[in-house]
């Protein structure tokens, strides 16, 4: 039987770039392990590592026919892996490459409450609307399906856009930089198959986007007047006008950070 780790060596004597080089492996196999927990990469894996176990054994027990089937699997496996996880791999290069420095708060205070109160309006008039409140990860690809508009924000225009009359009230508005930026723009749809019966395409169409960007999008549902809150994946259905207000402040505007206590102490002393 051929010595399966005979490839692997132990340095005599350890070296620092040794260990930064397990600290950032260790790292990057804790990431990935985050990534996919919880989707079906995980049953893959289990799946991959399962061929390669039998390669090992069908090397050791000079099974030649079986160790040929499972060479040429092995060997494509990447690009098998690559086509099955294109939406997954796209996903996680964006969340890589999203700077830590620059903060959510891309919307201000004012434009927030417009687009609140539209939304409000939208629902009450039980007329179906989804708003995209573009973040990080540009939209343009989505922006190019629908019509540029690049005008205030301002409610009267975003629930004007949503009526049924309206010929750009069909398909997404896409907010950007305290803008209305397009409209009537096509969004991918979801492939979720555990999604909710009750969601058509609307929801499905902002869960899609939610899946591949960092985008908020909100979805005024034409039948059941309810407002969610779409990102990362997940519908959060909001029970009421205030609860939506808190859940987009708590995502868009940076809460006032408390003064360290010293500061706080020398106001205080302070006349
Ligand atoms: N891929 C898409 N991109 C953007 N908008 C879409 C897409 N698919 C559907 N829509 C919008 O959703 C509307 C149809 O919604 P549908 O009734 O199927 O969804 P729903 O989730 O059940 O919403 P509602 O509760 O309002 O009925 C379309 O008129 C269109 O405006």
């Amino acid at each position: 039987m051929p010595d399966l780790f005979s490839t692997f060596s132990f340095p005599s004597s350890f070296r620092w770039q040794d260990i930064a080089d397990i600290l950032i492996v260790s790292f990057i196999v804790y990431r990935i392990i985050i990534l996919i927990r919880g989707t079906r990469a995980v049953q893959m894996l289990a799946g991959a590592l399962v061929i390669a176990l039998l390669y090992f054994l069908s090397t050791a027990l000079d099974l030649l026919a079986l160790q040929l089937l499972l060479r040429s699997l092995l060997s494509s496996i990447l690009l098998i892996t690559v086509i099955i996880f294109q939406d997954d791999i796209r996903r996680a290069l964006t969340e890589m490459g999203k700077t830590p420095f620059l903060k959510s708060s891309n919307i201000a205070a004012d434009d927030l409450t417009q687009i609140i109160s539209a939304v409000v309006s939208l629902s009450r008039r039980r007329i179906g609307a989804l708003i995209i409140i573009e973040r990080e990860t540009g939209l343009q690809e989505y922006v190019e399906t629908g019509f540029i508009i690049d005008s205030k924000l301002l409610q009267e225009l975003l629930v004007a856009i949503f009526l049924t009359k309206s010929p750009l009230h069909d398909g997404a508005v896409v907010i950007k930089k305290g803008k209305i930026h397009s409209a009537a723009c096509v969004l991918p749809l979801s492939k979720n198959l555990s999604i909710d019966k009750r969601y058509g395409m609307r929801h499905r169409a902002a869960l899609g986007l939610s899946e591949m960007t960092d985008a908020v999008i909100l979805a005024v549902s034409e039948e059941t007047q309810e407002i969610s809150v779409v990102r990362g994946g997940v519908i959060t259905p909001m029970r009421d006008e205030e609860k939506l207000e808190t859940v987009l402040k708590d995502i868009f505007l940076v809460r006032e950070k408390k003064a360290p206590l010293w500061q706080r102490w020398i106001k205080k002393k302070r006349p």
